[in-house]
């Protein structure tokens, strides 16, 4: 049945383009994480109607433009000075695109205190853990209490290294000794004493687990895996805080991988 049909209205674009900056000055690091969205207004209707590519900006282009863009971005930036050099590049370098819509949501990352002393290249989302208390009551019996946290995000820079696995058939990422690390540190703790003031000991928690994840101020602590840190962090806690008796951590990599492949230059870490 042939309706009169007309194409109204087309934009297209790419959502959730994860990108990760680092800039280095000196040993002091500066890090942002954005999500970015790009939407394309261009004259690409003939792609609609008849099915015919030409002039079409991919949205495979749209993502790696987003990695370059903020490689190309050398001085530290504001989201919205690297969405307007994201939009001038693509409205200026693809003849069809008449304009475009970029969006950029920044991730809370905040540099951390250790000691008092901001660090070199540790950054957390501090506050976005979700604290949890549980208490089994026996009737007749005291309490038996166990804190937590979940959700609790860091990330460094550098000191980070990973090697020495199974490099097999199935095996692609390589051995390193400098990358970038982020976790989301769950955790979990019981206790062997009465516990006077509850707050008192989840700072002290936070602040351990921080301190053996971050290392010194200025030159932080090399993590070979982040299974060796996860138990040089519990047994720190332990070791500061006499009421805790055990920990359990669960740490799952947030992955920040080098962007893009060889054909990009991308290959070091944005
Ligand atoms: O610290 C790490 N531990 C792993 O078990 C692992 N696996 C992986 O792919 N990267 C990493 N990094």
């Amino acid at each position: 049945m042939d309706v009169p049909v007309s194409l109204e209205h087309q934009v297209h674009g790419k959502e959730r383009v994860r990108v990760a900056r680092v800039w280095r000055e000196g040993t002091v690091h500066h890090f942002v994480e954005w999500m970015v969205g790009v939407v394309l207004e261009s004259d690409m209707e003939h792609a609609y109607l008849n099915g015919d590519n030409t002039g079409m900006t991919a949205t495979d282009t749209m993502k790696n433009t987003c990695y370059i863009v903020a490689k190309r971005m050398e001085q530290r930036c504001s989201p919205e000075e690297y969405a307007i050099a994201l939009a001038t590049h693509l409205v200026t370098t693809y003849p069809k695109v008449t304009g475009t819509k970029i969006t950029v949501q920044q991730s809370p990352w905040e540099r951390v205190c250790v000691q008092g002393e901001a660090h070199c290249h540790g950054f957390a989302q501090s506050g976005s853990e979700t604290r949890v208390a549980e208490v089994y009551l026996a009737d007749g019996r005291k309490p038996v209490v166990c804190s937590g946290f979940s959700g609790h995000k860091v990330l460094k820079t550098t000191q980070s290294g990973y090697e020495g696995y199974i490099h097999d058939q199935y095996t692609s990422l390589p051995d390193t000794r400098e990358r970038m690390v982020a976790t989301s540190v769950d955790a979990k703790w019981s206790y062997c004493a009465d516990v006077q003031d509850y707050d008192a000991v989840y700072k002290r928690m936070l602040t351990s687990l921080d301190e053996a994840f971050f290392g010194a101020p200025r030159k932080g602590v090399y993590s070979p895996s982040v299974q060796f840190t996860l138990f040089e962090m519990g047994k720190r806690a332990i070791a500061s805080i006499a009421e805790v008796q055990t920990v359990t951590l669960t740490m799952p990599n947030i992955h920040f991988l080098p962007g893009g492949n060889d054909k990009l230059g991308l290959k070091e870490t944005l």
